[in-house]
C-alpha cells in the first residue's frame, strides 16, 4: 500500500472525531428524503464540537473547490474528505477523472482521504448485480491505480465495503484486501449488513485500515436486510442504524483495536438517516451527540492503550 501520512497524526481520539452529512439525512441518492440546508448541517456540526467533516454528496457544500473550503473555514470545521461512488468494475470505464476532480476539492479544502465505493452504475442500494472474473480482475486493477494516483497528489484513497455496490460482504472485502493494496475504510454498519464482522477484518487487517466510519446496528432489522425481507432502503427507514451504544456493534472493542495498533485516522460518525419531513425538536443532531458522548466514553486515553 502506498504510504501518506495521515493529517490526524498523534492527535488523541476527541480530536479526530468528524461528521458526515448522511447523519443528516443528506446522501448522494436520488429521493432518499428531504435533505437538509448545508447551512444548518455545518452549524450543527459546529455547534456539537466536532472537529471536522466528509463533504457529502456532490455540490452539497458547493460546486466549486474554492467555495467548499470557504464554507468550511466559517463553519470552523476541517475537511477530512469523502465518499465517492465510483464505477470500478466496466473495462470500458476510466474511473481516474472522477477521482482526479474529488482530488481537485481535496487539496483545495486540506482534506486527505478519498473514501471509494465500488457502484454498480445504477442509483441507490437495493440491489446489486453479480460480478464476473473479468469484473473483479477490473476492480481490484482500478483500485491499485487509483491508490498510486491519489499517493501520487498527496492524499489516501481507500475502498469502502458497502451494502448495494460490487464490495459489499466480508468475503469480498477480504477478496479485495488479498488481491490489492488499496487501504480499506470500515463502516461499522455496511460490513455487519453485509454479513461481514467489522471487528474481526479490522483485528486481521489493522495496518490495511486507514479511514473509518461509526455506525450503530439494530442486528435483527440488519438480519432482515441479508435475508432478503427488507431492503436497505426500507431498513434505514425503519431504523436500523442506530446511535452509537445502542445497536449490536461492539464499538468499544473496534476503537480498542484500532488505537492499539497505531491507526491515526479519523473516526467519522455516521448513522444513514432518512427525513420524510421537516425534523422537529433538536433533530438529526441528538442522535450525533449520544454517538459523540459514546465515543468518547469509551476512547482509551492516549497512553493507556495496551499493545496487541
Ligand atoms: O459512507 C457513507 C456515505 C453515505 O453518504 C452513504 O450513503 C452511506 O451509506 C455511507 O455509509
Amino acid at each position: 500500500m502506498t504510504s501518506v501520512t495521515h493529517a490526524t497524526s498523534h492527535l488523541p481520539v476527541h480530536r479526530r472525531v468528524a461528521g458526515a452529512p448522511i447523519s443528516w439525512g443528506v446522501c448522494e441518492v436520488p429521493g432518499w428524503g428531504l435533505q437538509l440546508d448545508p447551512e444548518r448541517v455545518l452549524g450543527e456540526m459546529r455547534d456539537l464540537g466536532l472537529a471536522a467533516t466528509e463533504f457529502g454528496p456532490a455540490g452539497f457544500l458547493g460546486d466549486e473547490p474554492s467555495a467548499t473550503a470557504a464554507r468550511l473555514e466559517r463553519f470552523d470545521l476541517q475537511a477530512v474528505g469523502g465518499f465517492l461512488p465510483v464505477v470500478l468494475h466496466d473495462p470500458e470505464h476510466d474511473p481516474i477523472p472522477e477521482v482526479d476532480a474529488f482530488i481537485d476539492t481535496c487539496l483545495a479544502t486540506g482534506a486527505g482521504v478519498v473514501v471509494l465505493a465500488a457502484a454498480t452504475g445504477a442509483d441507490g442500494y437495493d440491489e446489486r448485480p453479480a460480478l464476473d472474473d473479468e469484473g473483479w480482475a477490473t476492480l481490484l486493477g482500478n483500485l491499485d491505480r487509483i491508490g498510486e494516483h491519489a499517493a501520487s497528489r498527496g492524499v489516501i484513497a481507500c475502498l469502502h465495503p458497502h451494502v448495494g455496490t460490487m464490495v459489499e460482504t466480508g468475503q469480498e472485502t477480504e477478496r479485495v484486501l488479498g488481491s490489492s493494496a488499496i487501504g480499506l475504510c470500515v463502516d461499522t454498519g455496511h460490513l455487519l449488513v453485509g454479513g461481514g464482522d467489522p471487528v474481526a477484518i479490522t483485528a486481521a487487517h489493522p495496518e490495511r485500515v486507514v479511514h473509518v466510519h461509526l455506525k450503530d446496528v439494530d442486528r435483527a432489522k440488519a438480519e432482515q436486510v441479508i435475508a432478503g425481507e427488507l431492503t436497505f432502503g426500507e431498513a434505514v427507514d425503519a431504523g436500523m442504524f442506530r446511535p452509537l451504544g445502542h445497536g449490536d456493534v461492539d464499538v468499544a472493542a473496534m476503537v480498542r483495536t484500532l488505537e492499539a495498533h497505531g491507526y491515526q485516522g479519523w473516526y467519522v460518525l455516521e448513522q444513514d438517516v432518512k427525513l420524510h419531513g421537516a425534523p422537529e425538536g433538536e433533530g438529526p443532531g441528538s442522535d450525533v451527540r449520544r454517538s459523540i458522548d459514546y465515543l468518547l466514553g469509551v476512547a482509551p486515553v492516549a497512553d493507556s492503550v495496551p499493545a496487541l
